[in-house]
């Protein structure tokens, strides 16, 4: 791969509040896929001979130096901390359904059919593609509970060049006979055969990862929810994601099934050795100040997927964002796409805004909503630290892998259009509150372009 140059707008986070727009920046990735420059304020005239200073070696070529026009963004890919593979083909469907009725009638005989390799490859192949497309240069993916399926999952992020988490889903109790793992052992030995395909294909784990899956308490045995907790003690590299405190119904049978731990998920999923600084614990919407304490202490990430929150699950939940922030509480976004309708971040940052001001209201006003600069601040860097890979990617700091997006705003299509006198800020504003996938005109992970 040869170095990329870009001039132009660079839009990025340090910190939830803090928003960096440079015009006039310089970015130089080396042939490694690794940010090696970024220049502020470098007049377009002087691009020239301010790389020749860099003395980069090999030279980058003429074409590979790109000025990018007014009205372009180059920003950090988005991050999806937690979607659902095998649910691509049925986003939209079964809204406004309690979460088990939805999972029982509309989800588990979707999923069961990934028992078909060839059915998996297909829809597979749509899902990475779709959600590159989009932007998404990260995802933590659940699976379905096959594991060949889930195999050729990982097989197709590593072909397109999608940073992702992917994970075999264990469910071997209260779900249907045709869609349940047979056993607890052979739960346990098919995320064994998912670990290890993984660190196959991809070694030196440049893109890939498996994440630990028990889809919740309720459809895990004991045992089962155990020997993952062994599985994660003894492979600190992986991480682990589950549905935590989702909705009503689900937490009061998940209490009537483990009374012992009095209603607090976190209590359980402690207990099992499945809560640390690698947890990416999906939604978060009911959470006493206690289980708050916890995952503060033990460094848990939230996936904070607001579109099906309002949507699929019963009644309406809105996750407390800002209090989590206020917390020091790690917050990334999730389409939770098929539950969430939508499987674009720029409709889960809209939606997170919109969530922010019911919790606003919720609290007498004590959790102001969120603004433009903190939305975007989870859908990448907020990402990137729940999934513990702040480390490499999230925003341009040098030293970090390329994983970035080249917005036009000018695309046709239907965002707000751009006046003469718009700011950048301007253009970020109305980008992310009215842009699509049309604005995304490219997509880049460790400095390949991946955009189909
Ligand atoms: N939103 C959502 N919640 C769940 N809880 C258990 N499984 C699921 C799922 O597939 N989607």
């Amino acid at each position: 791969m040869s170095s990329i140059v870009f001039h132009g707008t660079i839009a990025h986070s340090l910190e939830p509040s803090d928003l960096i727009i440079l015009e006039n920046a310089l970015l130089v990735v080396d042939s490694n896929g690794i940010i090696a420059h970024l220049i502020e304020n470098t007049p377009r005239s002087s691009v020239p001979s301010v790389l020749s200073s860099l003395n980069l070696s090999p030279a980058p070529a003429p074409e590979a130096v790109r000025l990018l026009p007014r009205g372009s963004l180059l920003i950090p890919g988005f991050v999806d901390t937690h979607n659902h593979a095998p649910q691509w083909a049925q986003r939209g469907l079964g809204q406004s359904m309690h979460i088990l009725d939805w999972l029982d009638r509309v989800t588990f005989p979707n999923e069961a059919r990934f028992a078909d390799p060839t059915y998996a490859r297909r829809v597979y192949t749509s899902c990475v593609d779709g959600f590159l497309r989009q932007g998404v240069t990260t995802a933590s993916y659940y699976g379905s509970l096959h594991a060949e399926a889930t195999n050729i999952l990982a097989d197709i992020c590593l072909a397109k060049g999608q940073r992702a988490f992917v994970g075999k889903c264990n469910m071997d109790r209260n779900a249907p006979a045709y869609y349940r793992d047979a056993s607890v052992e052979a739960s346990l030995e098919d995320t064994e055969k998912c670990i290890a395909h993984i660190r196959k294909i991809d070694p030196e784990g440049r893109l890939l990862k498996h994440v630990l899956t028990p889809r919740f308490a309720i459809t895990c045995d004991p045992a089962l929810l155990e020997g993952l907790g062994k599985i994660a003690a003894a492979n600190p590299d992986l991480p682990i994601q589950t549905h935590f405190n989702e909705a009503e119904q689900e937490m009061a049978f998940t209490r009537e099934l483990f009374p012992q731990f009095g209603g607090s998920e976190a209590d359980l999923y402690r207990h099992y050795g499945l809560l640390n600084e690698r947890s990416i614990l999906a939604h978060c919407c009911h959470m006493t100040e206690y289980e708050i304490s916890v995952l503060k202490e033990l460094e848990c990430g939230v996936a904070h997927c607001p579109v099906s929150n309002m949507t699929v699950g019963g009644g309406f939940m809105a996750a407390p964002v800002r209090y989590f922030l206020k917390r020091g509480i790690k917050v990334g976004l999730g389409t939770d796409s098929g539950g969430g309708f939508s499987s674009s971040i720029l409709d889960a940052m809209r939606q997170a805004l919109v969530a922010s001001n019911a919790r606003e209201v919720m609290s007498q006003g004590e959790d102001k909503g969120l603004d433009i600069r903190e939305i975007f601040y989870l859908a990448t860097l907020g990402g990137a630290r729940v999934c513990c890979l702040d480390d490499k990617i999230g925003n341009f700091k040098v030293g970090k892998e390329f994983d970035a997006l080249v917005i036009d705003a000018n695309a046709p299509g239907v965002m707000t259009m751009l006046e003469d006198e718009d700011s950048t800020r301007t253009i970020f504003d109305k980008f992310i509150m009215t842009g699509d996938d049309r604005n995304i005109k490219e997509v880049y992970v460790r400095g390949r372009s991946v955009k189909v």
